[in-house]
């Protein structure tokens, strides 16, 4: 099971820059090749300009030189369960497929997983249009 991807996901939450929220996140990205990529939301005084861990960890795997994502994790320090929000599941699907799962964890582990489908149904896609 994806306990590396817990821990990297766990680490990186405690790097976020949340002084507004206060709601530290940290996501991990398991690319096809088995790197793992991390990250943590980064939030601005001017609170739109501040973006979330998932994108954070996509960027890096962008950066990384990978493009498929094999697996997810998620971790707030204050939620239950963190499930990405409706910007990061449409980037996520940039680079992922239907079944890709997505770990929601707490601080003792995996808590529930469930797949990009369950999170974005009906997802926009080339063969949706026309
Ligand atoms: O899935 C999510 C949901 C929220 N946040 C961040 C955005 C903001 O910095 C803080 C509060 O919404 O949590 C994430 O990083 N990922
Ligand atoms: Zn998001």
């Amino acid at each position: 099971m994806a306990t590396d991807l817990f821990e990297a996901a766990r680490k990186a939450m405690a790097l976020a820059h949340a002084p507004y929220s206060k709601f530290p996140v940290g996501a991990a990205i398991r690319a096809e090749d088995g790197t793992i990529y991390a990250g943590a939301n980064i939030e601005n005084l001017s609170f739109p300009e501040g973006w979330c861990a998932e994108t954070t960890a996509i960027s890096h795997m962008i950066m990384g030189g990978a493009r498929k994502i094999r697996e997810v994790a998620v971790i707030a320090e204050k939620l239950p369960l963190c499930p990405p929000c409706g910007g990061c599941r449409q980037r996520l699907s940039e680079f992922a497929e239907a079944g890709t799962p997505i770990y929601l964890c707490d601080e003792t582990g995996v808590r529930k997983t469930v797949t990009l489908s369950d999170l974005l149904p009906h997802s926009f896609a080339t063969d949706t249009i026309g």
